[in-house]
């Protein structure tokens, strides 16, 4: 089908016509230090959203940028405004806004590293850290901030990051950023831009509800878009299994122990007190995890998301505080606890394996009360969730 339809108020919505597609970074006719720093950080080739959506970027026009999980946005994005900036001025000319500090704080290694040989200067705003190093760092000139919603706004608010010089505006996992929790903080960011700043979106998973709002904002935005049924990746296996009652989960959480740590994996529960409570449990009989969630203390999440990035920690527990964007390669197995609260949620947590094609496989544990859920999720994705086979190790 060539387009989907938003039944609620008959916004139809597709893929625009037409986009060309550049199979090299040279054909961009990028500057020459972003070139160097894009084949110093180790790429090749563009991905396919890189080829289609860097140069629509690029030539100023807003811009819905939809591409299944670990294939390239984020580069896609900082390319295209480490391009746009000018370097000779010191105002800050890009924001990205993200959901989690984790996730912004990758951003903005990413862009200092692709935009290394341009010298770029590129802050990480985000909640539960000083203040006063916000404004330290900001008063010297930022070409590019990189934040969560909540601090970017204090900083506005406080005159100390000047938004009259702001081209662009990136909004990172943007269904997410659009959802209930965020979007009056990122309504009032957007009355802070000057008339006509470009809006650049992207997400894994771009809802009809979340394509509709965009049309308050954005100005006959380019659409890249991906069909529902082709989101989920080939690469990441799926599997169920099923476990009488939820007392259950733990012995075979147990059990998969094993196979876990065979690179790096990641488990998901619904809530902060379970990611607490399964954490001194799988400790409490000597199986070695660590555990993150937004309550904790950021320094802790710091050393935590550290010692996971360098291989130090290789199974983690957490919410969806981690479902989106974050990207440890090592990450081979993700485990559904708990089934997500939403469809969304479930391709994003997935997603945290199989990173730029390599191959991952997500684990539900589904009691007799998730049975349609996970039925739900086959059939909104069009996609297959087996049961697990006996010995997982196989299939890692
Ligand atoms: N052109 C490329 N060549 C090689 N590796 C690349 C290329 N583009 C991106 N990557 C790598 O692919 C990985 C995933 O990229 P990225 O985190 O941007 O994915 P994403 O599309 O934003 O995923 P998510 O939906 O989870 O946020 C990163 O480790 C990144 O360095």
């Amino acid at each position: 089908m060539e387009f989907d339809r938003d039944l609620d108020r008959g916004l139809k919505f597709k893929t625009s016509k037409k986009i060309p597609v550049f199979g090299s970074f040279e054909e961009m006719n990028l500057k020459e230090d972003l070139l160097k720093g894009i084949y110093s950080y180790g790429f090749e080739a563009p991905s396919a959203i890189q080829s289609r959506a860097i140069m629509q970027i690029i030539s100023g026009r807003d811009t819905i940028a939809q591409a299944q999980s670990g294939t390239g946005k984020t580069a896609t994005f900082s390319i295209a405004m480490l391009q746009t900036i000018d370097i000779n001025k010191k105002d800050t000319q890009a924001l990205v806004l993200s959901p989690t500090r984790e996730l912004a704080i990758q951003i903005q290694d990413v862009i200092k590293s692709l935009g290394d040989y341009m010298n770029v200067k590129c802050h990480a705003c985000t909640g539960g850290r000083a203040v006063g190093n916000d404004m330290k760092s900001l008063n010297k000139g930022q070409h590019i901030v990189s934040g969560t919603p909540g601090r970017v706004l204090d900083m506005i608010n406080r005159r100390v990051l000047n938004t009259r010089h702001i081209k662009i505006l990136v909004m990172d996992e943007a269904d997410e950023l659009l959802g209930k929790g965020f979007q009056d903080q990122i309504y009032e960011i957007y009355k802070f831009l000057p008339p006509g700043a470009q809006v650049v979106v992207v997400s894994a998973t771009v809802p009809h509800s979340v394509l509709a709002v965009t049309r308050k904002f954005m100005n006959n935005p380019v659409k890249i878009l991906v069909k529902r049924d082709e989101i989920t990746l080939e690469g990441i296996k799926q599997y169920y299994v099923q476990v009488e009652k939820e007392d259950w989960k733990f012995d075979t959480l147990c059990d998969l122990y094993d196979s876990l740590t065979i690179t790096q994996a990641v488990i998901f529960c619904n809530t902060k007190k379970k990611v607490n409570w399964l954490a001194d449990s799988l400790k409490n009989a000597n199986f070695s995890v660590v555990s993150m969630h937004g309550d904790m203390k950021q320094e802790e999440r710091d050393k935590i998301m550290n010692e996971f990035r360098l291989g130090n920690s290789r199974v983690l527990i957490s919410t969806d505080v981690w479902a989106r964007g974050i990207d440890v390669q090592q990450v081979s197995l993700v485990i559904n606890y708990d089934l997500p609260i939403d469809r969304e949620n479930y391709i994003h947590r997935i997603g945290r394996s199989g990173r730029f094609g390599r191959k991952g496989v997500a684990v539900n544990f589904v009691t007799k009360d998730d049975v349609d859920t996970l039925h739900d999720l086959e059939h909104f994705y069009d996609t297959k969730i087996d049961e697990m086979p006996a010995d997982l190790s196989t299939v890692v």
